[in-house]
């Protein structure tokens, strides 16, 4: 069984794996530079207990991150309870896709790595774009299995958070579906305002491409992929578990 982390810098989301890749649980706990390798092994062992997964039956770990500093708890974590030494997603490991001359991807996040890795395996013969809904947006091109680049923009809930941090009387809202794009009173104007807004980025953003990919396969993931999919007709697919089936495909690759 595979222990499989995506480290955000919101969630930390785990899956667990058998051996044919199948997620046989998965969750989310907050990415907390302060959590202890205790800590959060406490929530790996009662979730599993609850969910009757046997924990006993780990036998590899792989990580994902784009917070540096979480990447250690994990590792001491696997050591310390399982006496297993984590693989780490890099741009050294094998990949089943490859990257356009052109680009300098030093410094590309793992998340985007893992999402690119399981389209493709997914799609092998269809030009792709992954839009990962999380703490920023990011979007992936591919054209003829190539990642010809892409693109990273504010995520939906930071948007949120900067009209709320960055005005005296505008209130936090919940990102949620407005019944309109007209809103009636300040909170149904914030979420129409971010919700239509965001929904037309997007949409500009997916005929930009169509320029230059044609017939693009549009995939998205994260965790505030789900309610963007329902309203933009132009995304194909949305896989909540793309990130976590890309750490057993890249794990499986490299071991
Ligand atoms: N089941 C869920 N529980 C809590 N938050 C969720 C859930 N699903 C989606 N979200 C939303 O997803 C956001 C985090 O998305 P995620 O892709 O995990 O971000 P990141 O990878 O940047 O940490 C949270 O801010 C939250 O609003
Ligand atoms: C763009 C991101 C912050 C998205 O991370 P997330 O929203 O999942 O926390 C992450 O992919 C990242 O830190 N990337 C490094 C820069 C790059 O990919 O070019
Ligand atoms: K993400």
């Amino acid at each position: 069984m595979l222990l499989a982390v995506d480290i955000g810098n919101t969630h930390i989301v785990t899956g667990l794996l058998d051996p044919n890749g199948d997620v046989l649980l998965s969750f989310r706990v907050s990415s907390n530079e302060k959590l202890t390798e205790d800590e959060y092994f406490s929530y790996l062992k009662n979730i599993c207990d609850f969910n009757g997964v046997e924990i006993k039956k780990l036998n590899g770990i792989v990580i994902s991150s784009v917070v540096p500093n979480l990447i250690g708890i994990f590792q001491f974590l696997g050591r310390k309870y399982f006496k297993i030494e984590p693989m780490i997603i890099d741009l050294t490991l094998k990949l089943p896709f490859t990257f356009a001359e052109n680009l300098q991807i030093n410094g590309f996040g793992a998340d985007r790595i893992i999402d690119i890795a399981q389209a493709v395996i997914d799609y092998p013969n269809r030009n792709l774009v992954i839009f990962d809904l999380g703490t920023a947006t990011t979007y992936e091109v591919l054209k003829d299995g190539v990642y010809i680049g892409g693109g990273i923009l504010p995520g939906i809930e930071m948007s949120i958070n900067a009209l709320f941090g960055n005005t005296a009387k505008l209130p936090k809202v919940k990102f949620s579906t407005p019944e309109s794009i007209l809103g009636k009173n300040t909170a149904e104007q914030i979420q129409a305002g971010i919700f239509y807004g965001y929904a037309g980025q997007l949409k500009n953003i997916i005929h930009e491409i169509k320029k230059i990919v044609p017939d693009p396969y549009i995939i998205a993931t994260g965790g505030l992929g789900k309610i963007l999919f329902a309203e933009i007709q132009e995304i194909d697919e949305y896989c909540p578990e793309l990130s976590i089936r890309g750490l057993y495909t890249l794990y499986q690759m490299n071991k």
